[in-house]
């Protein structure tokens, strides 16, 4: 497991744009956050010389900058008008096994297919000791690959109905962009765990992660994929009629689960997800936590400066602007302050083992500007404690500014259970909230604040659904154990590594 919870993955596609893979290229640095282990696309043409289909594929290890630095993979290799695209951290299947970089491609009766995958498939464990009794001979250790050999498995006439029916068998967390010889085909499974938009640039159709990397292509937002739904765009498509669709049955339950933890942390505050801005909803996050913790019910110092609040950037940026927001408005004293400044050429999720590199790691990304903490009492806005790291060494920082006092607010409630929906999260003895058996005083101390507070599990679903009015329901099991989707815990990520 890891050090922290990263990203998700983010996946692109696009079907009959001359510029395919270029476009998809441009979508996927958008997404980047999503994912920095590895990167790919695969497009798919018609070789009239050869008479055949062929679909190139150019992946690798690293950020898509680095995978794609040469302008001639463009030009030369990934030639044709559809594409599809995947940044990658792995939840299933080590991340340093190049066989589990996406998208996959394979060749099967019916012609070549592809596949990028953003999620976890809950019966992952099921289906590859199922295929491995039946002989199977599996060329990663990722569940994604469970999927392609579920399409060629099936013995329905049409590849679409194969693909229906693979889809049928799985269970889980699921967004998917799929390439066959001839079709894109966009897939959300029914709890809709993932978040997946449908657009479309230059009279062409595209899907991705997040409206962002709709935004550097010019593209124009339709509507999200709906939970359940398999859109089919095939060559004649073009974006002024509807894509076909088809919906896949719920396995377990009929409520939708979208993953909260987007709105809070992973989604880009300038995307739409689940129909709706993230700004938006991390905002309302900041205004639930000055209901439930406005700021003069911290405070225990007199000092001859407004209290200031600073967020910990990029991530809460956005919920420490609601909070004061929030604050003003009840007629609290506060102001926004950047007190915290960040490196940007430091990764996201840079994993450093032992304590001394994972400190030099928070300073390595982070300073503080002093002449704006001293003196101050000093209110901390993050969207989430997983470990502790940042937290501890944050506040450590800010104290050698000499503030008054320091406070944390998180505009998420602590933290419990792993993620077993496409979020790599450390196991659960080593959440910090686990290791204090929940005692949020022991918590603070640890961290060496004067108060800790988080946002609850009420406060959290109710501020989302506030600013998202939509009847769709959420999965919030990492912060309450409520796992929406039968689930094998305790299965590692590199379970089926065997060299
Ligand atoms: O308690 P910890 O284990 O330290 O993890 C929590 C921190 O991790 C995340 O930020 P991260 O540094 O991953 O990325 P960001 O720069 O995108 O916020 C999150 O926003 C918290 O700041
Ligand atoms: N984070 C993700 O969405 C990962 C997708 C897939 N389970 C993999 O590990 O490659
Ligand atoms: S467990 Fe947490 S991170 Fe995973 S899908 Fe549910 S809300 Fe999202
Ligand atoms: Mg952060």
């Amino acid at each position: 497991m890891t050090d922290k919870p990263r990203d998700y993955c983010g996946i692109f596609g696009i079907q009959n744009h001359p510029d395919a893979a270029l476009l998809t290229y441009y979508g996927l640095h958008s997404l980047q956050h999503r994912g920095q282990e590895s990167a790919g696309i695969t497009t798919s043409y018609f070789d009239e010389e050869e008479e055949r289909w062929i679909m190139p594929t150019h992946r690798d290890f690293g950020l898509v900058l680095n995978v794609f630095d040469d302008q001639n993979i463009f030009k030369e290799e990934l030639k044709g008008r559809a594409a599809i695209g995947h940044n990658r951290y792995s939840t299933s299947g080590a991340s340093k096994n190049p066989a589990n970089i996406q998208p996959f491609r394979v060749h099967y009766r019916k012609g070549n297919i592809a596949i990028g995958h953003n999620g976890n498939l809950a019966n992952a464990k099921q289906l590859r000791d199922r295929f491995r009794e039946e002989g199977v001979l599996f060329q990663s250790t990722s569940d994604t690959e469970l999927i392609l050999h579920l399409i060629s498995h099936s013995q329905k006439d049409t590849q679409l109905e194969q693909v229906l029916e693979a889809l049928e068998q799985v269970e889980g967390a699921y967004s998917l962009v799929m390439l066959t010889d001839d079709k894109l085909i966009a897939v959300r499974d029914p709890n809709g765990f993932r978040p997946l938009a449908l657009g479309k640039v230059d009279g062409s159709y595209c899907v991705a992660s997040e409206t962002c990397a709709f935004d550097i292509i010019d593209a124009e937002y339709i509507r999200d994929v709906e939970p359940g739904e398999v859109l089919v765009m095939d060559q004649e498509s073009d974006a002024d009629s509807e894509p076909e669709s088809y919906f896949l049955e719920p396995e377990h339950g009929t409520d939708t689960s979208q993953c909260i933890f987007e709105y809070v942390y992973f989604s880009r505050p300038d995307s739409k997800i689940f129909g709706e801005n993230v700004d938006k909803v991390r905002r309302n996050l900041g205004k639930y936590l000055a209901k439930e913790h406005p700021i003069d019910e911290m405070l225990t110092k007199e000092t001859k400066h407004k209290p200031i609040v600073i967020s910990v950037p990029d991530s809460s940026n956005t919920a420490a602007l609601g909070y004061v927001h929030e604050n003003q408005k009840l007629g609290r004293e506060c102001k926004f302050e950047i007190g915290l400044i960040r490196n940007h050429y430091v990764g996201r999720t840079f994993i450093s083992p032992g304590q001394k590199q994972r400190e030099q790691k928070v300073r390595t990304k982070f300073n503080t500007v002093q002449g704006v903490i001293e003196g101050r009492s000093v209110i901390i806005v993050d969207d989430s404690i997983v470990r502790g790291t940042t937290s501890r060494y944050l506040v450590d920082m800010i104290r050698k500014s000499n503030p008054a006092e320091v406070h944390f607010l998180v505009s998420s409630p602590p933290i419990i259970s792993p993620c077993y929906y496409g979020m790599d999260f450390p196991t659960p003895e080593e959440l910090m909230a686990n290791r204090y058996d929940r005692n949020i005083d022991d918590m603070a101390e640890e961290i060496g604040v004067d108060s800790l507070c988080y946002l609850s599990p009420d406060g959290l679903v109710n501020a989302v659904k506030e600013a998202n009015v939509s009847p769709k329901g959420y999965c919030t099991a990492c912060f309450t154990e409520d796992y929406p989707v039968p689930v094998n815990f305790g299965v590692e990520k590199e379970a089926n590594e065997i060299i």
